[in-house]
């Protein structure tokens, strides 16, 4: 397993890394999609977000990278509100990895993983090495797949890069919005074992949008159970089981029985 840089890089101003919700209302119009909201993410902790459809997960993560602003309340990140951060500065230090991957076609794998290593000026010899670690990290021989096209890959291999582009640049925090959603079932028990191992090793800030019980339990240090724009459950996968809120014992019964 090769070793990740330093968890903050020598540029990064993050000391503390941990993600704050502070009485945040999230509104269009004149529906909420997010009420009240109020949550501590410890650095080196994986959250696991978990919710029906529609419940407000990727809402939710989206203030964290401020894809979105609040309409009132704070999200800090760093101990700074999200709205005193340079967009740009706060997403350079923030993973992003979505279902869809976001990879750019016309841009080759390698190009797309070594992106944001290459925004914060990267010479060319620590990227190159960083986009051929990054791929043989999530099993992708980097002789076969640096240089073809997202269009040439499978939809498994195109979540391995946008989860190696994700990594790359080292960032102390990562937002994970359904990763893994749209894998084959082995493909995805993989691919939740390499991440939960990583994760040991990096102990990164994540937190992970999932509407799967099995992977919040599987991936989540804690877990946070979205309901109607509400954090309605907040606790360690033993603290879910006991709880008596509705959605959660309707997620309860979701979990397998012995077939
Ligand atoms: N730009 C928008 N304008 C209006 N409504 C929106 C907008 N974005 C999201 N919504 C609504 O907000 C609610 C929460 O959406 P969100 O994407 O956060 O849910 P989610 O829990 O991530 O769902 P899923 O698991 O299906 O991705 C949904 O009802 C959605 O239709």
């Amino acid at each position: 397993m090769p070793q990740s840089t330093s968890r903050n890089s020598p540029n990064d101003d993050l000391s503390n890394v941990k993600v704050e919700f502070r009485d945040v209302n999230f509104r269009i119009g004149r529906r909420d999609l997010v009420s009240q909201v109020n949550l501590t993410i410890n650095q080196g902790e994986a959250l696991l977000l978990l919710g029906r459809s529609g419940s407000g997960k990727t809402t939710t993560l989206k203030l964290i990278n401020r894809l979105l602003i609040p309409t009132s309340g704070q999200v800090l990140v760093g101990d700074r509100s999200t709205q005193e951060w340079d967009a740009i500065a706060l997403r350079r230090k923030i993973g992003y990895a979505i279902q869809e991957t976001g990879l750019f076609p016309h841009f080759t794998v390698g190009e797309n993983v070594g992106l944001v290593p290459s925004l914060l000026q990267w010479s060319r010899p620590k990227l190159e090495a960083r986009v051929y670690e990054m791929l043989n990290l999530m099993g992708l021989e980097p002789e076969v797949f640096a240089q073809r096209y997202p269009q040439q890959l499978s939809g498994g291999q195109r979540q391995r890069v946008g989860i190696a582009r994700a990594l790359a640049a080292d960032p102390p925090i990562l937002l994970m919005d359904e990763p893994f959603g749209a894998l084959d079932p082995i493909t995805r028990l993989e691919l939740q074992q390499q991440f939960r191992y990583l994760q040991k090793q990096l102990g990164k800030t994540v937190v992970f949008v999932t509407h799967d019980i099995q992977e919040a339990f599987f991936l989540g240090t804690r877990i946070g159970l979205m309901h109607e724009g509400q954090l309605v459950v907040l606790g360690s996968k033993e603290e879910f089981m006991r709880s008596p809120h509705p959605e959660a014992q309707a997620f309860m019964a979701c979990l397998p029985t012995n077939l």
